[in-house]
């Protein structure tokens, strides 16, 4: 094949990490405040939009009092100022939004600025031709090679090469990507840092993970996960309800012969609608994805880390999760009048359609051993690995190789499960109980012995999962592995439950069993066996290096590849909840407030009986409401902090939450705007704005 392409953008790797600190980003977050006043923008938070409204109906009141019904109490000092802060408030909470997407954005910007310009090595036939890495779609084939960047989102075909994948992970030690087995899946913008690759690309323009990444940061784009939709509901209806409570105001000022201008009636309305939580919900929604990006965990819907906030059960694939997923060769076994010979050569055989790590490693074992002599390979038909049979091997000269899991060679054989030589069925249970993976190897239709394969668990892991029984999940461990194997890696990982000799379809029907009872299960894993149960799962983590199928079935992909970050998935989730929460009580709880703190004062002429409500003793009418809007306006950027953080979980069990956050928020939001109001009613008078 012919290679004539070599010119590739010199744009340098770029490092991951960017500097953000907020006082970089203040700035054009607030460029960003004025440019989300385009009412098409606004339309996505709906109590946002009304304040808008209000304020743009209430700057043509001040300057046209020929509008205004009545009398025209309100002086055009007054009704600018609060024409202005009803300005503020949608400008404050455009604010919040903008610096929740700020973060986030810098960092993808960097990223894609990386790969700008990126050429690629397209095949066209037998040959490669020079084409804009931006114009690659799914199917297309690439090569790449050493100290150059991936073009794309892909699965390699061909070849196996270190990759520096820091410019996505922040992780700069070189990780291996080859074809086959499950560390197949590469992403674009990484660097191949030693020979070369030919890549299937998976994504279409636009569809990339450095997209998706930029998606979730984004006010604009980012899709309302069903619980934001049921919030915007009820903020809808509480504004619906609070504008007939507002109109009906002025037939019980009539009454009495009174007025209420309608500017009054304008910033009453605004008081009283959840504009701290209407405002706040897209920050809180952004930045909870943004603590998950910085994580390294690319989500591809905010319902997937809201579920992981409540989740009770976690499922796990061992090899490559829980271990490193090295499984190697590092021993044969013969059955007993077996020869070692007869054995290495049948092992060798039923590994030459196996292009798993496994088979390579047994083939890679066994070449180190004295050389065999195998027949010609066009003979042979080669039977791949495959997770529902558990079984590889070849048919060749009439005869069947096959090597396999203990129970599915057993079965293949006809035999019962202590259908072993008693010498080689205790080779196996030691080599199970040592946590270490036996396969036995067949030959035309005769047991021949058993392959050692080792592994190792993940260090740290028990430990993790260990926080995980301490907030309340269950882990649980499926492997396609014996029970003895399963047995033995569970007990040192410390998982709470196990399930052996699994498939696809088990691992399956096990997530279906739990969500019936309606739990809600996570699950993480990274082979093509496990991509189903990723799907069904209401938590799917796949790990970045696994296979394409399990990232595309995956609704959430951890770019470090580390299935422990579930852990902090589920502290965001639960942080991301808990601050929507706390903010929507806050915030509901103010409005009643207000409510009580205006009216009286409002009245207060009208209804003179109405003094014996009136606790707060406010200066004026007119100072009344341009406190409760002041103050109104001021509490969005107030919350901004709490909104971008999120409100801090200890491990407290959800009752205990709940009354905290009740009494701090719900209680903190009914006093709030009784001592704000006050003040700057004090605060007002002696600036003489009113
Ligand atoms: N290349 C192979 N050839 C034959 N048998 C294999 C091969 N690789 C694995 N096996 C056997 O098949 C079983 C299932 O392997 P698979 O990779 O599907 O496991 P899994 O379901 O992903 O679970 P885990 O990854 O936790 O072991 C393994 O436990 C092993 O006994
Ligand atoms: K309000
Ligand atoms: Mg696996």
């Amino acid at each position: 094949m012919n290679v004539h392409v070599s010119a590739q953008s010199s744009a340098n790797p770029s490092s991951g990490k960017v500097q953000t600190h907020l006082g970089a980003l203040w700035r054009p977050a607030l460029r960003q405040a004025f440019v989300k006043l385009d009412p098409r923008q606004l339309v996505r938070s709906p109590v946002m939009l009304v304040v808008e409204l209000t304020a743009l109906v209430t700057s043509v009141l001040c300057f046209v009092p020929a509008a205004q019904p009545g009398d025209g109490q309100v002086s055009t000092a007054l009704g600018v100022q609060i024409a202005l802060w009803l300005w503020f408030t949608v400008l404050f909470a455009n604010f919040a939004e903008a610096l929740a997407e700020g973060r986030g954005k810098a960092r993808a910007d960097s990223l894609k600025s990386a790969g700008q310009g990126l050429m690629a090595r397209k095949r066209v036939g037998a040959q490669f031709h020079s084409v804009a890495a931006a114009s690659l779609r799914t199917g297309d084939v690439v090569r790449v090679e050493a100290g150059e960047l991936i073009p794309g989102d892909g699965e390699v075909i061909e070849g196996i090469a270190a990759v520096n994948e820091a410019a996505i992970t922040g992780e700069s030690a070189p990780v291996i990507r080859e074809s086959g087995g499950d560390r197949s899946a590469v992403t674009g913008n990484t660097r191949l840092v030693s020979d070369w690759l030919l890549v299937r690309i998976t994504a279409n323009p636009g569809e990339s993970t450095l997209d998706r990444m930029i998606a979730l940061v984004e006010g604009a784009r980012r899709q309302k996960t069903p619980n934001e939709v049921a919030l915007d509901i009820l903020l809808i209806g509480l504004t619906l309800i609070f504008l007939l409570v507002v109109a009906t105001l002025q037939p019980f000022a009539r009454f009495a012969d009174g007025n209420l201008p309608l500017i009054y009636l304008a910033a009453l309305l605004v008081t009283l609608i959840p504009t701290t939580i209407g405002g706040l919900l897209s920050a809180i929604g952004i930045a909870g994805m943004d603590r998950l990006v910085r994580l390294n965990v690319i989500a591809k819907s905010g319902r997937a880390v809201e579920a992981a906030g409540d989740v009770h059960t976690l499922l796990l694939d061992k090899t490559g999760t829980i271990t490193f997923g090295n499984r190697r060769c590092s021993a044969l076994l013969q059955a007993p009048g077996v020869a070692a010979a007869e054995l290495a050569r049948a092992a060798l055989l039923a590994s030459q359609g196996d292009d798993t790590p496994e088979g390579k490693s047994i083939v890679e074992y066994l070449a180190s051993l004295q050389p065999l002599a195998l027949p010609a390979p066009d003979g042979m038909r080669l039977i791949a690995f495959s997770a529902e049979t558990r079984l590889s091997g070849v048919d060749v000269d009439g005869l069947a190789y096959r090597k396999g899991a203990v129970d599915a060679v057993l079965a293949y054989l006809g035999l019962g499960r202590d259908g072993m030589p008693a010498a080689l069925a205790s080779e196996v249970e030691k080599i199970a109980k040592s946590g270490g993976t036996p396969l036995l190897v067949a030959a035309d239709g005769r047991l021949l012995g058993a392959i050692h394969l080792k592994d190792v668990v993940k260090p740290g892991i028990r430990e993790r999962f260990a926080e995980l029984r301490a907030m309340g999940i269950r882990t649980v461990m499926v492997t396609g592995d014996n029970p003895l194997t399963a047995a033995a890696i569970a007990a040192e990982a410390g998982v709470d439950d196990v399930i052996a000799e699994a498939t696809p379809q088990k691992k399956l029907a096990r997530i279906r069993a739990e969500q019936a009872e309606g739990k809600l299960v996570a699950m993480c894993g990274d082979g093509a066996n496990d991509a189903p149960a990723l799907a069904q799962a209401d938590v799917g983590l796949a790990m970045n290096d696994g296979t394409q199928a399990a990232r595309e079935a995956a609704n959430l992909v951890d770019l470090d590849s580390d299935p422990t970050k579930l852990i902090d998935v589920v502290q965001v989730g639960k942080e991301l909840l808990v601050t929507r929460g706390a903010l929507t009580t806050f915030s509901l709880a103010n409005d009643v407030a207000k409510y009580f703190a205006i009216l009286p004062a409002l009245f207060a002429g009208i209804y003179p009986q109405l003094g014996a409500l009136d606790l707060m003793q406010l200066h004026s009418p007119q100072s009344a409401i341009l406190s409760a809007i002041v103050f109104n306006a001021l509490i969005i950027v107030g919350l901004i902090p709490l909104a971008l953080r999120g409100v801090r979980i200890r491990a407290l069990d959800a009752g205990q939450l709940l009354r905290r956050n009740l009494l701090i928020y719900g209680l903190g939001g009914l006093l709030a705007p009784f001592v704000g109001i006050k003040l700057l009613d004090l605060l007002l008078v002696a600036l003489g704005w009113v």
